[in-house]
């Protein structure tokens, strides 16, 4: 099947599959999403600190500034994923040996289907204890991938390398969040994502731009748009997401309604959302973002998104400092593992931290 720009289409979708991912055709209005410098220094460090304490509190979704990942970083991995999604699909189906994790159309292992293919890689050795992934990022035995036949595999190094850069910025942030929620150690935070047996990941997505069935519409249901990626929350710490900037990434506001995520000014931003962990860590007073992806776009949408999570075995209850006064924990205390294990079997959407409720 071709779409209209010609494209071949990664994977046949049925008539069945294209009812469960249509979507109306209605473009929610612009999210306003702050941004918090992350190189401000004395007074205006503490202002940034502020800033994204609101904003965690608020939305739960910001993008970052002064980072300092040198552009050229950002390009080279994003043409290097861009040219492995151009390959045809038997060489991106035989790329196992090279760990890139690759699949396509299925989004973990609970029936959640989109439009969207994408490589799903371990950062750390803890990583590669996949989340009920369809594309499992575990080492598997070499093998000989028709275009990409080489044992070092230049991409998975190039992402490798875009990881340990993100994963500063990770740390950088949750450091200014310490500061700005007042808790000692500032790296109380920050020392989870750092730490060498972190369960930290990175997932590269390439949403093709939404086929042409010839029926009018996007595919069942006389939808236009597509789902790319289904609504959920992210279960780390924090989510660090960049784009080439094609548009299809929303977010769902605190009154529920969705709002896009509008392309950042100069292009060099970083968005990151805050995930289940660190609602917990700080017992609801952040909040997670609920967000998804809608595919209807004249252009591919290529994502890379850095998953910040703690060690496997690191018990999870909100921060002393957060408790002060007598205050209740929100939720009962639970491993990263126990964590992992429960959303297993689930479906994207499904809420996976109300049973960790008190
Ligand atoms: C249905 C699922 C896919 C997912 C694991 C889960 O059980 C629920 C959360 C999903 C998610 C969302 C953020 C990341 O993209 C991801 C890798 C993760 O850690 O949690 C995916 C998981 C996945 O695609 O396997
Ligand atoms: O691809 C995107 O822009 C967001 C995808 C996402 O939310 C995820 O991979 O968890
Ligand atoms: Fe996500």
């Amino acid at each position: 099947m071709t779409n209209r720009h010609g494209f071949l289409t990664m994977v046949v979708l049925t008539k069945g599959d294209l009812d469960q991912i249509a979507l109306p055709a209605a473009q929610p209005p612009a999210a306003d999403v702050r941004a918090i410098d992350l190189s401000a220094t004395g007074p205006a460090r503490a202002a940034a600190a502020r800033a994204l304490v609101a904003a965690c509190e608020e939305q739960g979704f910001f993008r970052v500034t002064g980072h300092g990942v040198p552009p050229g970083l950002v390009r080279a991995a994003e043409a290097a994923a861009a040219r492995f999604f151009a390959l045809p699909q038997t060489d991106k189906e035989a790329s196992a040996g090279l760990r890139l994790g690759y699949a396509s159309k299925r989004i973990g292992s609970g029936g959640d289907l989109g439009w969207i293919e994408y490589l799903l890689l371990s950062v750390t050795p803890a990583g590669a204890v996949p989340l009920a992934s369809s594309a499992s990022p575990l080492p598997c035995a070499p093998a000989a991938a028709a275009t990409l036949a080489t044992p070092s595999c230049p991409l998975r190094e190039l992402l490798g390398e875009y990881s340990a850069a993100v994963r500063r910025v990770a740390c950088g942030v949750l450091e200014l969040m310490a500061e700005g929620l007042g808790v000692a150690p500032t790296d109380a935070l920050a020392r989870l994502v750092a730490r060498e047996d972190s369960d930290s990941m990175l997932r590269v997505n390439h949403y093709p731009p939404r086929p042409d069935l010839g029926d009018g519409g996007g595919g069942g249901g006389g939808g236009q748009n597509l789902t790319g990626f289904g609504e959920h929350t992210d279960p780390q710490i924090i989510s660090v997401l960049r784009s080439n900037g094609a548009p299809g990434l929303q977010i769902s506001l605190r009154d529920h309604a969705w709002a896009s995520v509008p392309h950042d000014g100069d292009g060099d931003s970083f968005f990151v959302n805050v995930g289940d962990t660190l609602q917990v860590l700080t017992n609801g007073r952040f909040r997670r973002v609920k967000h998804r992806v809608v595919v209807n776009s004249e252009r591919s949408r290529v994502s890379m998104i850095f998953f910040g999570g703690p060690p496997l075995g690191e018990r999870l209850a909100p921060l002393p400092a957060l408790l002060a006064d007598g205050g209740r924990s929100r939720y009962r205390e639970f491993t990263w593992k126990e964590y992992k294990g429960s959303g297993c079997r689930g479906r994207l959407a499904d809420d996976r931290l109300c049973r960790f409720e008190n």
